[in-house]
Parts: structure tokens; C-alpha cells; sequence
């Protein structure tokens, strides 16, 4: 953990812990705020057991380190403190792509049934004009529900 920078300070002096915003594979994310700038962050915290395998922990600290880019999660830095790991990174309030993808899903499903309705009621409408209407005038009415 030294190797690649984490701190053994105590978390809790740079940052107070909001709410949990979510749950990975390793562990709860939560919304913090930094005590000394008020600037949001998540942080993810994970609990350390001795004997735990932590290579791919060490990878993802590493990969959020060396990934600077303003379209990538940002890396605030990291605290080893009581056998769990917390992992300090910029705060998306967006939520994750997978919510964001639900959202849309959610609205197009929404509105392909708003759609069937409406055309179910215009063509009973439709089905409803006098038969004497002359079809030269009736409106033609096609849908792809
Ligand atoms: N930087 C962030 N800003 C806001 N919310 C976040 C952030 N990182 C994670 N979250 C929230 O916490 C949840 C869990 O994130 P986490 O990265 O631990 O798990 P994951 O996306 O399932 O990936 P993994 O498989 O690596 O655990 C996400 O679904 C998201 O809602």
C-alpha cells in the first residue's frame, strides 16, 4: 500500500461522510464532503482482512492515479486506517451510466406505450365515423406500435 501512495492517516480528519450512494464488489460507496475545501467526493470503502488478496485494489488505485482526463472520475487519494481501505475520488451526481441507461429505458418504454394508446384510440375513433363518410376524406391513420 505504501508503494503506491496510500495514506495511514485517519480519514475522518479530511473528510465527513455524507450518505451511501451505493454498493460494489468491494465494498459501500459513499458521498463525502473535504473538511478543509467543502468540495464533494465518493468514497468507496473496503474492508481489508489479513490474507485478503489485494492486487486488483492496488490495480484500481493505480489506474484511477495515472487516468487524468476531464471525462474520467478523478482521484482524490487513499487511507488504509482499522482494516478498511478508502478509496477518495470526485463525486458524479449524474449517478452510474447503468442508472442513467434504466432512466432512458424507463421513458422510451413510457412512451412507446403512450403511443399504442393513442393510436388505439384514434383508430376506434376512426372505426366510429359514419359509414357514408366518403373514404376519399377519411383520414388515413398507420402506426408501428
Ligand atoms: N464517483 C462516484 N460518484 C457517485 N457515485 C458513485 C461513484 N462511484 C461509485 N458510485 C456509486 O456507487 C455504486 C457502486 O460503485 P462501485 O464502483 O463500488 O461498484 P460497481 O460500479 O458495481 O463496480 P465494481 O464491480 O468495480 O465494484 C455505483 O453504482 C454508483 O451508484
Amino acid at each position: 500500500m505504501d508503494r503506491i501512495g496510500v495514506s495511514f492517516l485517519d480519514p475522518l480528519e479530511d473528510y465527513e461522510l455524507i450518505h451511501r450512494i451505493g454498493c460494489g464488489t468491494y465494498g459501500d460507496v459513499f458521498k463525502a464532503r473535504n473538511i478543509k475545501t467543502s468540495e464533494l467526493a465518493a468514497i468507496k470503502i473496503v474492508r481489508l482482512d489479513p490474507g485478503d488478496d489485494i492486487t486488483s485494489i492496488q490495480q484500481e488505485i493505480t489506474m484511477m492515479k495515472e487516468c487524468k482526463h476531464k471525462n474520467i472520475v478523478a482521484y482524490f487519494g487513499s487511507y488504509h486506517r482499522n482494516t478498511k481501505l478508502w478509496i477518495c475520488m470526485e463525486y458524479c451526481g449524474g449517478g452510474s451510466l447503468q442508472d442513467m441507461y434504466q432512466g432512458w429505458l424507463q421513458r422510451w418504454l413510457q412512451w412507446k406505450r403512450r403511443a399504442a394508446t393513442t393510436t388505439c384510440a384514434i383508430s376506434g375513433l376512426l372505426a366510429s365515423l359514419p359509414s357514408s363518410w366518403p373514404s376519399s376524406s377519411r383520414p388515413c391513420l398507420t402506426s408501428t406500435p
